[in-house]
């Protein structure tokens, strides 16, 4: 008698690591994870890239200042395209702006069908929690299937821990 293949063995999970970074604190916790789980990278990018005029939170009328304050901002994406119909899972990481995701984020959410996937946030940030930003995903995106999320401050091993775990949960 045959025996039925486990759908969920780790093998045949394919996981996509999607991040949005400006100065490379996510970007190593990303490929990290990547790295550890057997994911596929992929870099959520602006259009237009951020300058540090742009990420200056002290000035009001800052690109990152005006985006954040304004609700519906969703700034233009560029870089590859990614077919996200060939993953699973997706691990969302990106930097904690305003104690919410950076717009650009919300714009790859739009962009893209992630139906039927389950999405696992993680962050980076000068010391806000993920909290307020993925009760934000939940309010906006509510027929997608949030997995709680993690804050990462103290680098990436603890993160490669996490998410080696999360995959032995699925
Ligand atoms: C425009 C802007 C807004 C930010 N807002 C917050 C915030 O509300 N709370 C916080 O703890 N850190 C905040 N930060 C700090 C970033 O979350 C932190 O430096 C992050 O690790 C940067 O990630 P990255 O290097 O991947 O871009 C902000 C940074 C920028 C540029």
């Amino acid at each position: 008698q045959k025996q039925t293949v486990d759908k969920n063995t780790q093998s045949d999970m394919k996981i996509l690591v999607a991040y949005f970074s400006c100065t490379g604190t996510t970007e190593k916790v990303a490929d990290a994870i990547a790295k550890a789980i057997g994911g596929k990278l992929y870099q959520i990018t602006p259009a237009t890239a951020y300058t540090s005029a742009d990420l200056d939170w002290n000035d009001k009328a800052s690109r990152s200042s005006v985006e954040m304050a304004t609700e519906n901002s969703r700034p233009e994406l560029g870089g590859e395209t990614i077919d996200i119909k060939d993953y699973d899972v997706i691990f969302l990481g990106y930097p904690i702006w305003w104690d919410l995701c950076p717009r650009p984020v919300n714009t790859f959410l739009e962009k893209y069908d992630f139906s039927g996937k389950t999405i696992i946030p993680f962050a980076t940030s000068g010391g806000s929690s993920i909290t307020n930003s993925v009760k934000q995903f939940k309010k906006l995106y509510p027929n997608l299937t949030w997995k709680e999320g993690k804050l990462f401050n103290s680098g990436a091993e603890k993160a490669v821990e996490w998410s080696k775990q999360i995959i032995e949960e699925q």
